[in-house]
Order: structure tokens, then sequence, then C-alpha cells
């Protein structure tokens, strides 16, 4: 921010900021998370396609969230209308020689214009802050289908994260302390992200020509780098590239890497990418540990393994899966 540019509201420092946001944004995913729960209870020991209850369950955190982190923002709004509204009042009863009004604004008549100009800026603001989370939908929803089915696969793997929920949590539901300590459960999500990256692809145009390796990309040029096959090549993740093993993670991405920041890129790279990691990590913690903590899974006979590439890397067919309580 520059030198003569105020700052809108006094800065909190990045770590208090942070613990506001998630002591605003746990409450609202676990109480999704608990829904969801609630109707699992009428799926217990029987099939349950989880496709689609994630998908009820994302689209829950954000009404939840969205919305209500609006409110602030709706209230500014309705003080501008009932201002624009005295104005337009004002306004009306204010006798005008006709055709001189259409030449000259009076003070009122521009201040109206101003504050109906600024109702439109912040409403279109809230719907742009939305349309951002619902962005964010359609990508968490397939995380957590996807890592369902290859726990509901490899139930080894149920398990270890298992085992972790309530040293972290005891009884209670996930809080934001302990959800920066749910290591097994991170190694989960990010082989998942791996193996089946809800972004298949990610986009670039080269603004100008460019060098890159051993080609030179011209100007114009609108290149598509595929996540998928970066996140199985057997050069960079060795001959196992194919197999589900959180393990590899057990060090972090970085040692799980060799240190080569471009081969893990499910939330993309650089000065655009994504947004709602932290959200989409945090939401994917709560709703897998309150899962874990009520309920074990095996696939169903009935799962068929396809996955569509149509915006996100989702199961086509769904995931189902045979649910049993603990
Ligand atoms: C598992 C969940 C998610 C995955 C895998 C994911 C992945 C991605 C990827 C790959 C990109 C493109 C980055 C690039 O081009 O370098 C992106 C961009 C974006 N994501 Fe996500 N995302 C997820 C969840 C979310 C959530 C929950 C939100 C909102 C709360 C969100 C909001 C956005 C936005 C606004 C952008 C555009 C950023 C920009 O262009 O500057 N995402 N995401």
């Amino acid at each position: 921010m520059g030198k003569n540019v105020k700052a809108r509201h006094p800065r909190l420092p990045w770590r208090e900021l942070k613990s506001k946001f998630l002591e605003f944004l746990a409450p609202a995913m676990v109480a999704s998370a608990e829904t969801m729960l609630e109707r699992w209870k009428n799926y217990e020991g029987k099939e349950i396609e989880v496709f689609e209850e994630f998908r009820f369950f994302t689209s829950e955190v954000i009404s939840r969230t969205a919305f209500s982190s609006s409110y602030i923002e709706g209230q500014h709004i309705f003080e501008m209308l009932m201002k624009l509204g005295f104005l337009l009042t004002k306004n009306s009863l204010t006798i005008r020689v006709p055709g001189i009004s259409k030449l000259f604004k009076t003070g009122n008549e521009i201040e109206s214009e101003k504050l109906e100009k600024d109702v439109r800026a912040s409403i279109l603001g809230i719907v742009r802050k939305i349309e951002e989370k619902v962005a964010g939908q359609e990508t968490t929803n397939s995380l957590l289908a996807w890592t369902v089915f290859l726990l509901a696969h490899h139930t080894d793997w149920q398990e270890e994260p298992r085992k972790e929920v309530p040293q972290i949590f005891g009884k209670q539901t996930p809080n934001p302390d302990g959800i920066a300590k749910l290591k097994t459960m991170s190694m989960v999500i990010n082989e998942c992200l791996r193996l089946y990256s809800p972004v298949g692809s990610l986009s670039r145009k080269a603004e100008r020509e460019v060098k890159l390796g051993k080609f030179i990309v011209p100007a114009n040029v609108d290149l598509l780098m595929s996540c998928l096959s970066l996140h199985r090549d057997p050069l960079i993740w060795g001959q196992d590239a194919q197999l589900f093993k959180p393990e590899r993670f057990t060090e972090g991405v970085a040692k799980a890497t060799n240190n080569n920041a471009g081969a893990f890129l499910p939330f993309g790279v650089g000065p655009r990418t994504c947004v709602g990691l932290n959200f989409a990590a945090i939401e994917a913690k709560i709703a897998l540990s309150m899962v874990l903590q009520c309920y074990c899974f095996t696939l169903s006979p009935g799962y068929v393994h396809l996955s569509l590439q149509q915006v996100t890397n989702r199961p086509l067919r769904g995931v189902q899966v045979m649910l049993y309580s603990l």
C-alpha cells in the first residue's frame, strides 16, 4: 500500500487475523458436518453415495460462511439505501424549471447518483465474493469424495487418521488449534490431491515470447499444464507413482517432491494460486475428522470407477460406500 493511502481498517497482525478467520469459519464448518452426519444415521449398515452428500455439505458451508460474512457489508448497503430514499424524496419535492434540470444538477441529485452507484458496486462486490466461494465448492466436493473413495479402498489407511482424531480432539468437535496438528490427515489429503487433483490442468497465456526449457513459446500462446500427469510422473514420484501411499508425505511436501516446487500443483502456482487453499484444507479436515470419528466404510460392490474432467475432476457415477457405525 502506498505511503499516502490510509488503511481503511486498523491493521491486525497476520497470525491474529488468521486465528480470527478460523474462529469464525471452524464452527460454521462443524455445524454443517453435524447436519450431514445426522442424515448419515439413516444409512448405517447400508450403501451411501458420498459425492452427493459432500455436495450438500460444501454448499451448506458456503451459505453459512459467505452470507454471514456479508452481514456488515449488507448493513452498509441498507444505510446507503436509507439515505438514498431520503434524498430521492427531497429531490421529488424540489420545484425545477423544465429543461434546466437536464443541464444543471442540484447537490442532492449529484449525491443520490453517487449513492446509487455505490449501492450497485457494493452489491456486485458481495455477489463476486459469493461466486468465488461457489468456485471452490465443486473442488472441495471432489476432494472429499475421492478421499473417501481412497480410504474405502485402502481400509488400513482409515485407521491411521482415525487414531489421530481422538488424540487431538478427544471427544470434542474439531477446533482451530487441533486442525493444524492433524499430521496423518494432511498426508492422506495431500496424497489424494496428488492422485485425484480436483483441478486437472492449469492454464496460462504467454504475454510475450518466453524460453521454457528447450522450447521457445511465442507471445499470445495459450498453455495448458496437466496436473494429473505431472502428479503421476514416475520421474518425479518414483516407480510407485500410481499407488496410494500417503507415507510419501511424512516429512512434508518439499521432501516428497525433492524440493521441486513445480511438482505438486493441486492449488496452482505463482500469483494466481488458489485463494481458498486454507479454507478448503480446513473444511476437508473438519469433515473427514468427524466422519472418521463416527464411521468406518468400505467400497460398495456397486461402485464403478470412472472420472469425469468437467471443470473439476470428479467421480462420474459418484462414490458408493457401505457405511458402518463405530
Ligand atoms: C480442494 C479444493 C480446491 C482446489 C483443489 C482448488 C484449486 C485451485 C486451482 C488449481 C486454482 C488455479 C490456480 C492457478 O491457476 O495457479 C484455483 C484458483 C482459485 N480458487 Fe481454488 N481450489 C480449491 C478450493 C477453493 C475454495 C474453497 C475457494 C474459495 C473459498 C477457492 C477459490 C479460488 C479462486 C477465487 C481462484 C482464482 C484465483 C486467481 O485467479 O487469482 N478455491 N483453485
